[in-house]
């Protein structure tokens, strides 16, 4: 307890007492005195007041001091509590500076760690895909307001129907009409992922003309498809590498029998038919892309010739590497837009449509057999089977659907990875 010492009122009384006149009459005397007596009741009385007067102040410095006493204990309370906190505030911050310090120490291990579990479920997606087969067949129906002869009972299956018969087709995944751009893009993200593996990855459209193979491939600029564009973003974005590069864009037309020179960004080609252009950025590829589309208008403008009676090749280089493991991968991701499969009967053809179209059923003839007799080791393939719902289209479609079928028994070979060891970049 704090108790201040009290102030001590010292209070003097002095009456002044006139002593008798000498000499002076005895009546002058007496009233002298009682003049005297009466100024010192008077006296005392303002005495008596003023001692009042100071035992009020004396009451209020009291108070006061009582007041005093309670703040001076509370806030030596608060003081007291303060300490304890800035103590275990002290405490944790030390604690903290600990525990940083011993996770930096074991970052490296941390990032190994990491580094191992990915390529762990690397490899376990590559071998499921190798599992599920390095070809994987989809069936895309193209949406119609028409009379349908396609019924779709589940994922993987489709049936058409025709003139009261009815066959089924099996396919990795069939994707109804109403399958959206996005839709087609997740299924075809795991084959398309690989590429940055360093597995090479093609995706090809099959199909009869109009059906949606340059739809699913490319899109258009609100609906993207599995074009350039898309690819290159979300490979970008999905990429776990630390570092990804677009290395070269090949674009190839094939018409008839002859590959056709497409001009990309001005520079001529060293090769007939073959482009070849040095990708550094995103924005390079979409300019190839925007570049080669419209030079590929005016060539076919000139030549009187029309998208689906050529097959359209886009090949793009990817290099990835890896900063932890100092792994470089290099993988091609191709993409085919090929020409429509109708039948010649079917498009009537006759003069140069009749030779274009016996060139493309060649071709995609002996795209069957490839298919069939290829044993390559380095590949991963996504083929999309793009049919017309129509009923009038029934017999394309039947046919379509057959040739998806028998490329989905081809089973390749295991796919190999192009993996080397991290070099210096500067150099290449
Ligand atoms: N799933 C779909 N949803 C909406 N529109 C589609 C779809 N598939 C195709 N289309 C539309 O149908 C038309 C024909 O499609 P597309 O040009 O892709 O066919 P194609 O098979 O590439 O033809 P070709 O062989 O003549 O090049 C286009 O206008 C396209 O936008």
């Amino acid at each position: 307890c704090y108790f201040p010492p009290l102030p001590v009122i010292e209070i003097r009384f002095c009456v002044p007492v006139c002593p008798p006149r000498p000499g002076g009459p005895e009546g002058d005397h007496g009233s002298s005195q009682t003049v005297a007596l009466l100024e010192r009741d008077r006296v005392i009385e303002a005495l008596k007041q003023k001692l009042q007067t100071k035992e009020k102040e004396v009451d209020n410095l009291f108070q006061r001091n009582s007041h005093l006493v309670r703040e001076v204990w509370y806030l030596t309370d608060v003081v007291q509590h303060l300490n304890q906190k800035l103590a275990e505030l002290e405490a944790d911050k030390q604690e903290l500076r600990e525990k940083i310090r011993s996770l930096l120490n074991r970052r490296p291990a941390l990032a190994q760690v990491e580094q191992e579990a990915t390529s762990e479920v690397e490899n376990v997606y590559n071998k499921l895909l190798e599992l599920q087969g390095n070809i994987r067949v989809f069936c895309r129906c193209r949406k119609s307001s028409a009379s349908s002869c396609l019924e779709k009972t589940d994922d993987q299956e489709v049936v058409v129907v025709q003139k009261g018969s009815r066959k089924k087709f099996q396919f990795d995944k069939v994707y109804s009409p109403s399958s959206t751009q996005e839709d087609v893009f997740a299924g075809t993200l795991p084959v398309i992922t690989s590429c940055v593996d360093g597995y090479n990855v093609c995706i090809l459209a099959y199909g009869q003309t109009g059906s949606g193979k340059t739809y699913t491939m490319m899109g258009s600029k609100e609906n993207p498809g599995v074009g350039m564009g898309t690819v290159v973003t979300r490979l970008k974005s999905n990429a776990h590498f630390g570092a990804l590069f677009f290395l070269r864009c090949h674009t190839l037309w094939i018409l008839r029998r002859a590959s056709l020179d497409i001009r990309v960004l001005g520079k001529s080609v060293s090769v007939p038919g073959l482009t070849r252009v040095e990708v550094r950025t995103e924005a390079d590829i979409l300019t190839v892309m925007e570049m080669g589309e419209k030079n590929w208008k005016i060539a076919s403008t000139k030549m009187n010739i029309q998208s689906s009676r050529s097959h359209l090749v886009v090949a793009l280089e990817v290099e990835g590497s890896d900063e932890v493991s100092g792994l470089t991968s290099r993988g091609m991701l191709t993409l085919c837009d090929l020409a429509g499969s109708e039948r010649i009967s079917k498009t009537e053809a006759e003069g140069q449509r009749l030779v274009e179209a016996a060139a493309i059923n060649k071709s995609l003839t002996a795209l069957g057999q490839v298919f069939s007799a290829l044993k390559c080791n380095a590949i991963h393939c996504c083929m999309f089977v793009n049919v017309s719902p129509d009923a009038k289209d029934a017999v394309e479609t039947l046919s379509t659907l057959q040739f998806g079928s028998t490329i989905r028994q081809v089973a390749l070979g295991k796919a190999t990875q192009n993996v080397a060891p991290a070099k210096n970049r500067n150099t290449k």
